[in-house]
């Protein structure tokens, strides 16, 4: 299926999208603020800060002109980091209303906004007027840009309030190594898809602290029951948690050394510096902008986040982080299953 798509975010996501997205037929434009990397990705096709070593086609077209980007478009897919993508958005609403374009609007970053708690649909929604959208969707799942450009077996949801959208949304990206699945459960999505890097930079520091496979284990399922917690109480089907967002995203983002999360984590836990971590990260690391809102949004409903709550403690607080594990681990008995 030919569609126009315009890609919003050259990151390493970004690009793998738009990678994928061309290699399945339709017109890609990718956006980037960066207009060096505009010129590199259009001179010598490549991306070398954020996806080393590969050549993407020559068909994709990078320009630094959102206007040019979204000109006569069915989809845009917004990939820029969670907590920019509102300042993205209101450029793009500002374009859409002037021209009086209706787009589908997808997303596939993975975060809650900071100041507002917000999912991106719901920021996306509160920025782009009803005229000028047909849908709003979520892409998510285990899907390590790294593996993903060498076609390693990928499967993802796509999640949407429109469920027409969302089966064309699946047949765009769809292939012999990226498969989609449907759901629309948006809101169980965006906050498997947001929490688990929470729990990412938590694996990341055991590790570097010395912990082995069973504190893995145990940080990811007791992890999980805490993102199905908060998840529910905003009305997320409990099942989702067990879906490729959900448990599926956790797993590959809380054990690969590919993920920005999981490394941070690890840096952390090797005694390094919040500052130095994102310093030599250069990279998005959503889990520790999304740590605060979680948190936040765990006191404002009343839902018990324990480890979500400790590692704010860790992150803004300066607290130590043995110290906060042991914490956690004297806590009182309890029940598993609530
Ligand atoms: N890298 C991965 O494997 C995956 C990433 N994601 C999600 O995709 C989103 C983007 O992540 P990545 O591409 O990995 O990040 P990245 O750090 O590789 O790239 C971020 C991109 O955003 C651009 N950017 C930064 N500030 C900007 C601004 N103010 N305005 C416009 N553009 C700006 C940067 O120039 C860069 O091109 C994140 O939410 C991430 O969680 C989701 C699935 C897989
Ligand atoms: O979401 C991801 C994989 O599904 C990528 O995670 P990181 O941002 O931690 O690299």
């Amino acid at each position: 299926m030919t569609k126009e798509i315009a890609v919003l975010g050259a990151g390493s996501w970004g690009s793998v999208l738009a990678g994928i997205l061309d290699e399945n037929g339709s017109n890609v434009k990718l956006w980037s603020y960066n207009k060096d990397q505009v010129k590199e990705l259009n001179e010598q096709h490549t991306n070398s800060k954020y996806i080393k070593d590969y050549t993407f086609s020559k068909s994709i077209k990078a320009t630094n002109d959102l206007g040019e980007a979204i000109e006569d478009v069915d989809y845009i897919l917004f990939v820029v980091p969670t907590q920019v993508t509102r300042s993205v958005a209101r450029q793009v609403s500002a374009i859409l209303k002037e021209r009086h374009q209706w787009v589908n609007i997808i997303h596939a970053s993975k975060g809650i906004e900071e100041k507002t708690y917000s999912r991106l649909s719901q920021v996306l929604a509160q920025e782009i007027a009803p005229e000028n959208r047909k849908s709003i969707s979520v892409l998510s799942g285990p899907s390590q840009a790294e593996d993903v450009v060498t076609k390693d077996i990928t499967l993802v949801t796509v999640a949407s309030d429109n469920q027409k959208a969302a089966k064309e949304i699946q047949s765009l990206f769809m292939n012999h190594y990226f498969r989609v699945y449907t759901s629309d459960d948006v809101i169980g999505v965006e906050i498997g898809a947001a929490l688990k890097n929470i729990i990412a930079l938590g694996a990341g520091a055991l590790y570097g602290l010395g912990y082995k496979d069973n504190a893995k284990a145990a940080l990811i399922t007791r992890g999980l029951a805490e993102i199905s917690r908060l998840g529910t109480s905003f009305g997320a089907n409990p099942l989702t948690f067990i879906g490729l967002s959900g448990v599926g995203d956790l797993i590959v983002t809380a054990t690969s050394s590919n993920s920005r999360n999981w490394r941070a984590g690890n840096e952390l836990g090797r005694g390094e510096s919040l500052d130095q971590v994102i310093k030599n990260m250069g990279m998005v690391i959503e889990g520790i902008a999304t740590t605060r809102a979680a948190y936040q949004l765990s006191k404002q409903r009343g839902v018990e986040m324990p480890i979500t709550s400790a590692i704010y403690h860790v992150l803004y607080d300066g607290a130590d982080i043995k110290e906060t594990i042991n914490q956690l681990m004297t806590r009182e008995g309890r029940s598993e299953i609530e």
